[in-house]
């Protein structure tokens, strides 16, 4: 089967065009590190009834995600340079609706996509979370808040990342029963109200050195509690990602995507 690595920030995917079979057990078998290919998901491209593409993405643990941000700037890069969607700007189908990713194509290069992501919801039926203030809740003895940026995602304040239990705490949280459809975790840290570092376990994937959904959800959320401006730069493990929040509560997402290898397995 032929495979493209790529990556956002760190966060790694398997792209794959072929008809997968059991694409649970093909994402347990190839997502191991060391024994197999080694990656946080894969990717699959899919013919769409309702827009340009659809991108489905199966978690390393084989569970189904309804959306990626950073894996859908790698798609977009992906089905772009590959011919299967003409246009730099595209709708792209994903289990979460749809969403439009903009490459920025600089010397005939992908430079990096400008992803609009929708609007972060905090409305009754999409919050994630079973609390009475879901942006205020306690969970494993944390202060957090909860949004729902296509997947569920739950902001932990943290104030220093480099000593944050993110690999203890971030499991325990990732599957409270606060969470019906449990919960990716991000521990940040407030810089000012344009900067934020954070650290994130994922739901699925475990710890990854960024997330996509995860970084336009806590930008959403310390906008909503007025602890950040309408843009914010996310610094996350292997780099930065840009977030636009606009009147209308969308979210932009900007950053990089690039490719690793092609192969095919054996
Ligand atoms: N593991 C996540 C999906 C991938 C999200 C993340 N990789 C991103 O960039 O948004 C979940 O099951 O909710």
């Amino acid at each position: 089967m032929h495979i493209t690595k790529m990556h956002g920030l760190g966060n790694d995917f398997i792209v794959i065009e072929e008809r997968v079979a059991d694409p649970a057990g093909l994402a347990r078998g190839l997502c191991r590190r060391r024994l197999s290919v080694g990656a946080d998901g894969l990717l699959l491209v899919e013919p769409s009834g309702c827009a340009d593409v659809k991108m489905r993405i199966i978690n390393a643990d084989g569970s189904e995600a309804e959306m990626c941000g950073n894996g859908v700037r790698c798609f977009a890069r992906y089905v772009y340079d590959r011919g299967i969607v003409k246009t730099p700007d595209m709708a792209i189908e994903t289990l979460a609706g749809v969403v439009r990713p903009r490459l920025v194509v600089e010397n005939g290069e992908v430079a990096a996509v400008r992803v609009d992501m929708g609007v972060p919801s905090f409305a009754a039926g999409d919050i994630p979370v079973l609390a009475d203030d879901p942006l205020d809740f306690e969970v494993c003895g944390q202060r957090a808040a909860s949004v729902l940026c296509g997947v569920p995602h739950t902001l932990v304040p943290a104030g220093d990342l480099e000593t944050a239990d993110v690999d203890g705490l971030g499991p325990r949280i990732e599957k409270d029963p606060l969470f019906p459809r449990g919960t990716n975790v991000n521990f940040v840290r407030l810089i000012d109200r344009h900067t934020a570092h954070m650290r994130t376990w994922e739901r699925g994937a475990g710890r990854t050195l960024a997330c996509g959904t995860g970084a336009t959800g806590c930008a959403a959320i310390l906008h909503k509690k007025g602890l950040a401006a309408n843009e914010v730069d996310m610094h996350v493990e292997a780099g930065i990602l840009h977030i636009e929040l606009a009147q209308d509560g969308r979210a932009f997402m900007t950053g990089a995507a690039a490719y690793v290898f092609e192969g095919e397995t054996v």
